[in-house]
């Protein structure tokens, strides 16, 4: 809880999220007078995020003598672990590891409009390099979606003290915790619920040198050469899981899986709303929507999509009386463009619209071998004209 001082030396300040595995706090270093994130794990679990953040640290064998300039840009935009230590509680043994912290996550900021053209390129051009660094040292991040990118704080955020972030943030809040039968609570539950603190912004107000990316999540990673993963065991949001963890769910996953949730993810920052929507519906009507936005699927994953009677008529065509979804380029002019020029957040221009729908087209290749690599994703020409000059000014 706040105000807890953890393994001797880090002063719980604040909660900084949760989800399925663990819990985020914001703690201040008692003697280095700086911030962490400390990851609590739920008890008794084996976190396997931990090795792969240890590999991602080390330097690549080939650079180990050579200086820091040729290192890959893309590895400071991932996790940097810095501690582990075990915690002992009423539910039983917690790992936990410390990391950088992060102000806030991308999906936070998406319900707040829309990021200045600028910002939104050069936070697409730093997701695609975080990816391509941790590709680059055999992994597959395998959970590509806003909640996991985060925003780094500025460098003067540790001469803050906690005073200070109290006074800019406000105090951390608590809501009660009660049974709804007004029995008491079991051993081992909190009396007080902490609700996790955003730092972000809007996204309307970030201003280049904001966009400081952090990758984080590595639970999902896998090394496909070493540890193959089944589409069938892929773990991604529906709404960004690639197709063929669901079409070919008996087939190994690779590096291209990533492409796809990439692709998405990169829509997603820049209209702020996802390109496929997992929003009350299942994953068979995901499918659909993803043939309605991007065309037919591989005849062989149709003919034994059970559902598909429920969606297409015989020759593929949408079934009258559904909804169905724009076409990739209608999509970008409804979905996106109608609304950045709407919000005067800056509006991309037909040789950049043409450029960036080619990006996106071809991560969003049904078939996985067909996918661009993050080196050609770098290499193409919406990334090198438009995004990476975008990138460099927010060095
Ligand atoms: N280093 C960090 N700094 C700030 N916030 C963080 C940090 N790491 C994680 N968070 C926040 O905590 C939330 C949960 O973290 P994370 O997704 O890593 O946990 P998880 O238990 O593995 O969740 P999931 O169920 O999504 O796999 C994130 O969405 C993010 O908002």
């Amino acid at each position: 809880m706040i105000e807890d001082i953890l393994d001797g030396r880090y002063r719980v300040v604040e909660k900084l999220g949760y989800g399925g595995y663990s819990t985020v706090w914001l703690a201040h270093h008692v003697c280095m007078k700086r911030y962490i994130a400390i990851k609590v794990c739920i008890a008794n679990s084996q976190p396997r995020e931990i090795s792969v953040l240890r590999a991602l640290a080390m330097h690549p064998p080939s650079s180990s003598s050579s200086s820091s300039s040729s290192r890959h840009l893309g590895q400071n935009l991932v996790p940097v672990p810095l501690d582990e230590f075990q915690l002992h509680g009423p539910n039983g043994r917690h790992s936990c590891y410390t990391t950088t912290p992060a102000m806030c996550n991308l999906r936070e900021i998406s319900f707040s409009r829309l990021f200045p053209i600028k910002v939104a390129r050069a936070l697409a051009y730093k997701l695609a390099l975080a990816v391509s660094y941790v590709h680059s040292r055999g992994y597959v991040h395998g959970d590509i979606h806003l909640r996991n990118v985060l925003v780094k704080p500025p460098a003067t955020f540790d001469e803050l003290s906690v005073e200070q972030l109290r006074e800019e943030y406000g105090d951390p809040e608590t809501v009660p915790v009660m049974r709804r039968d007004g029995k008491r609570l079991p051993p081992g539950v909190p009396s007080k619920a902490v609700v996790p603190l955003c730092m972000g912004k809007d996204a309307k107000e970030f201003v280049p040198s904001d966009a400081r990316v952090l990758l984080s999540d590595f639970g999902e990673s896998f090394a496909p050469d070493l540890d193959p993963r089944l589409g069938e065991d892929c773990k991604t949001p529906v709404a960004m899981r690639p197709p063929e963890a669901f079409f070919e769910p008996g087939l190994h996953l690779s590096y291209s899986a990533d492409i796809w949730s990439l692709a998405t993810a990169i829509w997603e920052i820049i209209g702020m709303k996802a390109l496929f929507s997992s929003e009350f519906v299942g994953i068979d009507e995901v499918a659909s929507q993803q043939i309605d936005v991007l065309g037919p699927i591989p005849s062989s994953w149709f003919e034994r999509w059970e559902a598909r009677t429920l969606f297409f008529d015989e020759h593929g065509r949408p079934k009258k009386a559904r909804h169905v979804w724009p076409r990739l380029n209608d999509a970008f002019e409804e979905c996106v463009q109608k609304y950045r020029r709407k919000l005067d957040a800056g509006e991309f221009s037909r040789e950049e619209t043409a450029a960036l729908l080619d990006l996106m087209r071809r991560m969003l290749s049904f078939r996985p071998e067909e996918r661009p690599t993050t080196e050609e994703v770098l290499k193409s020409e919406w990334m090198v004209k438009w995004a990476l000059p975008d990138f460099e000014a927010s060095l």
